[in-house]
C-alpha cells in the first residue's frame, strides 16, 4: 500500500529515508528547518521539499522525523505534527531517546513508534521498530511491512530499552574501544584494524550468540569469567569522546574526529558498504 510520507529532517538521516521511502513507491514529502537541505533531501529522493511542517504532514500517512537528537526539539515538532495531522502514524528516528520519553509529550500517544534507521540510511539494512508505551500491536506491524516492502531488515523490538539493541551493543564495544586507548594499548587506527579484519568480517555473516556456539561456549564462559571484571566502566562519555564534540571536531561532518578523513569519505564508505552487502547476499548461506 503506497503511503504519502513526511520526514522532517534531511540531514544525514532524514535523506537517506526520503530516498528509501521514495525508491519503494511512496510519495515522499520533505521539510526542513534549513531549505537548503529540504531542497537537496528532495532532489536526491525525488520528493518534493516543503516549507513548514504543517504543509509536509497535511493529508500523509506517515510521519518520520528525523530531526536533531533533542528531546525537548522533538517533543515541538512532534506537538507541531499533531496540530496539523490527526491520522498519521508517527515514526521517529531517534537514536537513544526512549519512547516513552517522547510519547509522554504527546496528545495521542498511541500514534508513536520508534524506526531506528542505520547511517547510511539507505545502506544499511537494518531498522529496529520500538513501541511506546501506547503503540498498539498493528502499529507495529505497518511498520514492519512497509519498512521489509522497501527492502529493509526489520528487528522489532518487545519493548523498549534505552538505546535499543544497536545502539546498546555499540556502545559497549566502543566504550571498551575508547578504554583501550585511553589506557595505551593501542591507538584509534589499530583498535580499528582489530574490527575490520577480524571481528567485522565475520559479524557480516554471523551474530554474537552464533560466534558463541562456534567458538565454543565453555570456551566463552572462561573469557567471560577472565575479562569481564577488567572492561572499562565508563558511565557517560569518555573525555576523549566530549572533549572532541565540545571542540567541534565531529568527525565526518567537520572533516576531523577520532581520524581525518576527506570530505567523500561518507559517500565512498556507503558505496563500498554497498558492494560488500550485495556480495554477502549473493553467497550462499
Ligand atoms: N547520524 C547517525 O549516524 C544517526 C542518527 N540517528 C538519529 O537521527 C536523527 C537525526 O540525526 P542526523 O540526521 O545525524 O542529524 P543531522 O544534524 O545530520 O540532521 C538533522 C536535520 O534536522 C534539521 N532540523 C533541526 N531542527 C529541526 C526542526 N525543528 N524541524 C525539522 N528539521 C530540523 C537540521 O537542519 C538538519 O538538517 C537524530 O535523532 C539521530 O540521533 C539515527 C541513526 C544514525
Ligand atoms: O550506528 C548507527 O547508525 C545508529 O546506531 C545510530 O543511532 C548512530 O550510532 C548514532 O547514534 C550516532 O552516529
Amino acid at each position: 500500500m503506497s503511503e504519502m510520507v513526511a520526514v522532517l529532517g534531511a540531514g544525514v538521516m532524514g535523506a537517506g529515508i526520503a530516498r528509501v521511502l521514495a525508491r519503494a513507491g511512496h510519495e515522499v514529502r520533505v521539510f526542513d528547518v534549513d531549505p537548503a537541505a529540504a531542497a537537496r533531501a528532495a532532489d536526491s529522493a525525488g520528493a518534493s521539499a516543503h516549507g513548514s511542517v504543517a504543509s509536509a504532514v497535511e493529508g500523509a500517512t506517515l510521519v518520520l522525523e528525523a530531526a536533531p537528537e533533542r528531546l525537548e526539539l522533538k517533543r515541538a515538532l512532534l506537538a507541531e505534527v499533531e496540530a496539523a495531522n490527526a491520522d498519521a502514524v508517527i515514526a521517529s528516528n531517534t537514536s537513544s531517546i526512549g519512547a516513552d520519553a517522547l510519547a509522554a509529550g504527546m496528545r495521542d500517544p498511541s500514534r508513536l513508534v520508534i524506526a531506528h534507521f542505520f547511517n547510511p540510511a539507505d545502506t544499511v539494512p537494518l531498522v529496529e521498530v520500538v513501541p511506546g508505551p501506547a503503540t498498539p500491536p498493528e502499529t507495529v506491524e505497518r511498520m514492519v511491512a512497509l519498512l521489509t516492502a522497501a527492502g529493509k531488515t526489520t528487528v522489532p523490538l518487545a519493548h523498549q530499552v534505552e538505546g535499543f539493541i544497536a545502539n546498546r551493543l555499540q556502545a559497549a564495544l566502543y566504550r571498551e574501544a575508547m578504554h583501550l586507548v585511553e589506557r595505551g594499548v593501542a591507538s584509534p587506527e589499530q583498535v580499528d584494524r582489530v574490527v575490520t579484519a577480524g571481528l567485522g568480517p565475520r559479524w557480516a555473516l554471523a551474530g554474537p550468540f552464533e560466534i558463541m556456539d562456534l567458538g565454543g561456549l565453555d570456551v566463552w564462559t572462561s573469557v567471560a569469567d577472565g575479562i569481564l571484571p577488567t572492561l572499562g566502566d565508563a558511565s557517560a562519555a569518555p573525555a576523549m569522546l566530549r572533549d572532541r564534540a565540545e571542540r567541534g571536531d565531529l568527525g565526518a561532518k567537520t572533516g576531523r574526529g577520532f581520524l581525518e578523513r576527506e570530505a567523500d569519505a561518507p559517500a565512498r564508505f556507503a558505496a563500498r558498504l554497498a558492494a560488500l552487502i550485495a556480495a554477502r547476499d549473493a553467497l550462499e548461506p
